[in-house]
């Protein structure tokens, strides 16, 4: 085999190893450009083109980023939720919500900003609980498969949390058992201390917006696109018609939600999550009466009992929960698709 010295042609100083990514070298003692007498060193082959992650699969495109989309995971009011994943080698997958019609276009826009402004509140527990909260990566419009522009929103997906309270409710039809109803409530009310003492209310507290994950007892809440500073006296930016009783009645004439709206709104999903109704609070005899009384003053604002803070309702539960099934332990809840 034939070895070649490489020096530098103009002051003998020898080269580096050649860069096989350049067709010429530069010497660093005297500064001479040198080029092989072949006319270079061979050059890198330009990078291979990546093959298309499943290439039969829809892609949009949201502020300058391409996501395959590879399904969906649900339907709300005013958009079209999808699972999605970053379209290239280093993948990661997230949720994309897309606006329905024109009209929803700020709601989409309002809840990527009332989330960004939670996850910089200072309140007590904000390393936890930021956490728990919709994680924004960005938002623009995306192309229908007309090619019409509708407003979207890009969300980190955390795995597990896939199955809403109506879905627990499809797959419990006579309500789940006690104990479960138990930590559902724990977690969300534990959350809305957080937002509560954030300065807002969620204002959408409903089944579709309260995502559970059933090994490890965790529920997160989704739909911020009504949450506002209480502290404002607004009403609520919308409501949804289809989940009227889950609403406060003064909420439906303009008055302005407060943190016992959102108490009131956990109550009354709690009560239909246990096969109840949740105008009333009426839930079924199996449940027992320390936490059937809990539930059927909390649905009503207005009631003498009722609390307005939700780390006092916590606890008030966890005394509840004590009457009725004993210091706290583990029991395994499942929901289809998990062992
Ligand atoms: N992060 C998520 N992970 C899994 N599923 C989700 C997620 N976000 C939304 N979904 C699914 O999509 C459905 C609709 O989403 P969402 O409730 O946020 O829409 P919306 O009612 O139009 O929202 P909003 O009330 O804020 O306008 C949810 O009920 C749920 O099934």
């Amino acid at each position: 085999m034939d070895y070649e010295l490489l020096k530098c042609p103009g002051c003998g100083a020898k080269f580096p190893p050649p860069a096989y990514l350049w067709g010429a070298l530069t010497c660093e003692y005297c500064g001479a450009t040198a080029v092989a007498a072949t006319g270079g060193w061979p050059l890198a082959p330009p990078p291979r083109p990546e093959p298309p992650f499943a290439p039969h699969l829809p892609r949009a495109t949201v502020a300058g980023v391409r996501y395959a989309v590879l399904g969906r995971l649900g339907q709300g009011d005013g958009s079209e939720v999808f699972l999605a994943r970053r379209d290239a080698r280093l993948s990661e997958r997230v949720v994309l919500k897309v606006a329905r019609a024109q009209e929803d276009a700020h709601l989409v826009a309002r809840e990527f900003e009332v989330v960004g402004e939670l996850l910089a509140s200072k309140a007590q527990g904000a390393e936890h609980f930021s956490r728990l909260l919709p994680q924004p990566v960005a938002q623009g419009p995306v192309k229908d498969p007309e090619g019409t522009p509708r407003a979207a929103a890009v969300y980190r997906w955390r795995s597990g949390f896939q199955h809403t309270f109506s879905e627990v409710l499809d797959a419990y039809p006579t309500g789940v058992d006690p104990r479960a109803a138990v930590w559902m409530w724990k977690r969300v009310l534990e959350l809305l201390a957080f937002v509560h003492g954030s300065g807002y209310v969620h204002g959408a507290v409903l089944p579709p917006h309260l995502l559970v994950h059933p090994r490890d007892h965790g529920v997160v809440l989704v739909g911020w696109s009504s949450a506002l500073r209480f502290a404002s006296r607004q009403p609520l930016p919308a409501r949804s018609q289809r989940h009227r009783p889950f609403y406060p009645p003064d909420i439906w004439n303009g008055a302005p939600p407060t943190p016992a709206t959102d108490l009131a709104m956990s109550a009354r999903s709690l009560v239909a999550v246990l096969g109840g109704e949740p105008e009333t609070g009426r839930v079924p005899l199996s449940v027992p009466p320390p936490l059937a009384d809990l539930l059927k003053c909390q649905v009503n604002p207005d009631h003498r009992e009722a609390l307005d803070d939700s780390w006092k309702l916590r606890d008030r539960l966890d005394a509840a929960a004590k009457d009725a099934f004993g210091p706290p332990r583990y029991t395994p809840f499942t929901l289809p698709g998990w062992g």
